[in-house]
């Protein structure tokens, strides 16, 4: 319980219980007349019955409500809500109003000789100490409790951010992983920490999937670092960067004589790897051939050196990962099957940033720490409507390119801590609501025609992306083919070069 100009603050919890205050312990108000009620046994239960009530009132009215208590005293009480659960309320207590007070100090009078039973007792000597508002200053004090309520609901954001971000990983499964590089409390990322938990004994092969920027590297080394094989080796090698022989050559090394250069064995990463892990990143690059030899080393832990005839056993974990869709690759013939089937004994699924937009604060927040950390420079913030745009944009690099562009912005604040959205990169902040693919649409007008005008857009859209295969559109659009056609018709929607006729 606090005071305010003689007036008191007082939190209940949704029991109406008051804040603070053990149940039927007496509290010390301030204001001299609730302090006269409140060190009575009998006339203080009037005040824990008011306080449950007006609690309860509270919670129906759903808004600030203007009250007066058995004793004559008026209250202003308003509803405490966090995501949509009732909490409890916030009141002051303990004033009079300037309309009413003749009223409410004659109730006073009376409440005071029928509770204390002694005609000596009157409010009189107390009179001129009692707060009393005019309806105006009402209004300012119910928008200084609407304030400490906005107050309370912020601070309570910002714990739950910092303890979230400190405990990413819940903490039992942060005492078997160290995952702290990793931040991620959306439940798609707390998806994928639980099966990486459950996995941490396996010596499977695990194959990672997500786009590119989501974090697959990071995975894998969290996935080393937590198994058994985490003093040996970890070893990376991008599929992608060399051309086929090169890459042969890096993975398996090559005997003295294999090529012009080749003037001693040089050993390759499965060999340095041995009884540690290699990380095949972009495995859905390999070729054909370069995906036999990769069979053949998952299934009998064998290979061949370039140049040499001799096979070679190792004892190496494999992690492989990929932004292919690979089993659409097996589909069309251009990764193996078996080898897919290999791979993909546990298959940890990354998703894109888009779909983990509550990730986006803290990773946020991370990256400015790092900066700071890395520049010996104080940690900057993002300041409020930067952050919004940022959560708005759909991030198609994914982690990768938010890292980045934090890093730019805080090269760009320069000394300011707070950063602002105007130094954003033009196309983060042109994905405002403002500035986004609907922004034509007349948002004033009339509804059915903004309706046309957005079906119409979809359509078009969709119609483009699926190159006008409108079999494949209205499956993804959700309608009949048929219907399509004729919403084509209606919007006279045709499409620009025909030479390639549709389903
Ligand atoms: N959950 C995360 N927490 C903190 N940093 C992350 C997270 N995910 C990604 N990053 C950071 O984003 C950057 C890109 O991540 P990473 O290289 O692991 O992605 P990737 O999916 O392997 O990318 P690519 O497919 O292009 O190889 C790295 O600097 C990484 O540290």
């Amino acid at each position: 319980m606090g005071n305010w100009w003689n007036i008191q603050l007082n939190f209940t919890d949704k029991n109406g219980y008051l804040r603070g205050v053990p149940q039927g312990k007496f509290f010390n108000p301030t204001n001299p007349i609730c302090k006269l009620i409140t060190e009575n046994n009998e006339t203080f239960k009037d005040c824990v019955n008011i306080a449950r009530n007006t609690t309860i009132k509270s919670e129906e009215v759903g808004e600030q409500l203007l009250s007066t208590c058995h004793a004559g005293f008026s209250t202003i009480s308003l509803p405490l809500k966090i995501d949509d659960e009732y909490i409890g309320c916030i009141f002051a207590d303990g004033f009079l109003i300037e309309e009413t007070v003749d009223d409410q100090k004659e109730k006073l009078r009376f409440y005071l000789r029928k509770s204390f039973h002694k005609e000596g007792i009157t409010i009189e000597d107390y009179i001129d100490s009692l707060p009393i508002l005019s309806m105006k200053e009402v209004k300012y004090l119910e928008e200084l409790l609407q304030v400490i309520i906005d107050e309370i609901l912020l601070l309570r954001k910002s714990i739950i951010e910092n303890r979230d971000d400190f405990n990413t990983i819940s903490s039992s499964i942060k005492k078997d992983w160290n995952f702290e590089n990793i931040v991620g409390k959306s439940s798609a990322m707390q998806e994928v920490f639980k099966l990486l938990t459950k996995i941490s004994d396996s010596e499977a092969t695990i194959l990672i999937t997500g786009e590119n920027g989501t974090g697959k590297e990071g995975i894998a080394k969290a996935i080393h670092i937590n198994s058994k094989r985490k003093t040996k080796n970890f070893i990376i090698q991008n599929c992608g960067a060399l051309n086929d022989n090169l890459l042969e050559t890096e993975l398996f090394g090559h005997v003295k004589g294999a090529f012009t250069n080749a003037i001693k064995d040089k050993k390759g990463l499965f060999e340095l790897a041995d009884k540690g892990t290699l990380f095949l990143d972009e495995i859905g690059d390999t070729s054909p051939s370069m995906q036999v030899k990769l069979l053949r080393i998952l299934q009998e832990g064998t290979f061949i050196p370039v140049g040499g005839v001799e096979q070679k056993q190792v004892d190496v974990r494999i992690l492989a990962a990929t932004n292919k869709n690979l089993e659409l690759m097996v589909q069309n013939g251009t990764f193996r099957e078996d080898l897919y089937y290999r791979l993909n004994v546990i298959n940890v699924k990354l998703p894109p940033l888009k779909e983990r937009v509550e990730d986006i604060p803290l990773l946020i927040k991370r990256f400015l720490e790092n900066y700071s950390k890395h520049n010996n420079v104080k940690n900057k913030k993002i300041s409020p409507s930067c952050l919004y745009l940022m959560e708005k944009y759909k991030w198609p690099g994914n982690v990768r390119e938010l890292e980045n562009e934090v890093e730019r912005l805080c090269v760009l604040s320069g000394d300011d801590i707070e950063i602002n959205e105007d130094l954003l990169s033009e196309r983060i902040s042109q994905k405002s609501p403002k500035n986004d693919e609907f922004s034509h649409i007349n948002k004033q007008g009339n509804l059915k025609d903004a309706i046309e005008d957005l079906e119409k857009e979809m359509i078009l859209t969709r119609l483009d992306l699926e190159k006008w295969n409108k079999s494949k559109a209205s499956l993804k659009l959700g309608i009949s083919r048929a219907s399509l056609i004729m919403k084509c018709e209606k919007y006279n929607l045709e499409r620009k070069n025909s030479h390639n006729k549709d389903e």
